[in-house]
């Protein structure tokens, strides 16, 4: 390590990089029409209960939605971003949307204006219309200078000699902190385009020790985002817990006393991005995981015409996957998302991924709730130590998926 192709900035893809050409990704991609949810007003009984039909249709249809900051939102509701968010409206409908939502902000303070925008929002688009459940999860008290402090720290880790990176350097993935590139390197069949740093992050105390001291401000930095991370996954979980009809606090627990595994990703550019990935197709073994990118490149497969659509990046915007443990504790009533990373000639990317679950040893299963004569249970219990004993044995960019295996043949 060190030595890849990625790494080295190599002027073309070797042969071990390239992709099947069924899986090669398109270089014009379909934008994904992002749910969007506000999570301001949270504590009053009418908007929770709006908010929890609308996070329950999001996990339904979609497996993911979008949170933003409050002041990355005032950028976002630029008309440019609007084309790339809602690519389904007319240039005349943007021109209304936009007009609407920038009036607002001259009238009113940010959080009026989030409160009352949002919903316009929601209305406008619910009338022009109505298959589209949008969805934005503003509101949420990740400050951006914590989400632009985490981003920064971990750029300067991976600018760091490779010979310092080399230390937290390992393929065992049951390892608690360590740096890589690819999934396994060398291992697996293809390889992938980028360098990671995997930490364990909750309880914070216990793992921030081991964590890079340099850069200076890394466990800092970190640490502040990893635990704003952790209360805004409690929350989204417990209206999520509530859709389902299993009350707000059905995981507080077991989440408080789960997992919170970091990916920091770094996909540096690609000299034909046509023709590899920085991450094959997956879906993260997690109950939530809350995905925090610089810029564009994550895509997720839509199931309703089964192709893969970009999901926009929105500066400082927050992107909420349903994961595995929670399609299980749903009984695949929620879905979770296929994705994967594409690549761009330009510039370095970098994405922060926090997978929330249960303690390692904990199994997920469904709840009996969501089990009847209809609804028979479709999985096998299962815990993080079972996932990672099958990804250390095989091979995910071949097409091996973890919850296949504990899915139950009806
Ligand atoms: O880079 C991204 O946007 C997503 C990364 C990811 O899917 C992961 O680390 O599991
Ligand atoms: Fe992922």
């Amino acid at each position: 390590m060190g030595k890849t192709a990625q790494e080295r900035g190599l002027s073309y893809v070797p042969k071990c990089y390239k992709v099947q050409p069924l899986d090669r990704p398109k270089m014009d991609p379909k934008i994904a029409n992002v749910p969007l949810i506000d999570l301001a007003g949270m504590s009053d009984p009418t908007r929770r209960s709006i908010l929890i039909h609308e996070i329950a249709n999001a996990c339904r249809r979609y497996g993911f939605f979008q949170c933003l900051l409050v002041l990355a939102a005032v950028e976002y509701y630029s008309l440019f971003h609007y084309h790339h968010v809602f690519p389904f409206l007319s240039p005349t409908q943007l021109l209304f949307l936009w007009e609407c939502t920038v009036l607002e902000l001259l009238t009113f303070q940010l959080s009026d204006y989030w409160n009352l925008a949002a919903y316009q929002l929601i209305c406008i688009l619910q009338d022009l219309s109505p298959s589209i459940v949008p969805m934005l999860v503003i509101n949420h008290g990740i400050s951006k200078g914590i989400v632009d402090g985490a981003l920064s720290t971990a750029s300067d880790f991976f600018n760091l000699p490779t010979q310092y990176k080399a230390n937290f350097m390992s393929n065992d993935v049951h390892k608690p902190v360590r740096y890589g590139s690819s999934l396994k390197d060398g291992v697996d069949k293809v390889q992938f385009w980028r360098v990671f740093l995997k930490h364990y992050a909750h309880p914070l105390k216990d793992w921030i020790g081991l964590w890079p001291h340099t850069p200076l401000d890394y466990r800092n930095k970190m640490g502040e985002y990893v635990e704003a991370a952790q209360q805004l996954a409690q929350m989204i979980m417990g209206l999520i817990t509530e859709s389902l009809g299993l009350g707000p606090t059905y995981l507080s627990s077991k989440l408080d006393e789960g997992m919170q595994v970091m990916t920091v990703n770094c996909y540096p550019p690609c000299p034909q991005p046509q023709l590899a990935l920085g991450l094959p197709a997956h879906s993260d073994y997690s109950s939530l995981t809350i995905v925090l990118q610089d810029s564009p490149g994550l895509q997720i497969l839509d199931t309703e015409d089964n192709s893969w659509k970009m999901v926009p990046a929105i500066p400082g915007a927050l992107q909420v996957h349903v994961g595995d443990q929670l399609e299980v504790l749903s009984n695949g009533k929620y879905k979770s998302v296929v994705h994967r990373v594409t690549l761009n000639s330009e510039k370095t990317r970098i994405s922060i991924a926090g997978l929330h679950s249960l303690g390692m040893d904990v199994k997920m299963e469904a709840a009996k709730e969501m089990v009847d004569e209809e609804n028979r249970n479709g999985y096998r219990e299962s815990c993080f130590r079972d996932f990672l004993d099958f990804i250390s044995k095989n091979d995910i960019g071949e097409g091996s998926s973890f919850l296949n295996t504990i899915k139950i043949q009806k």
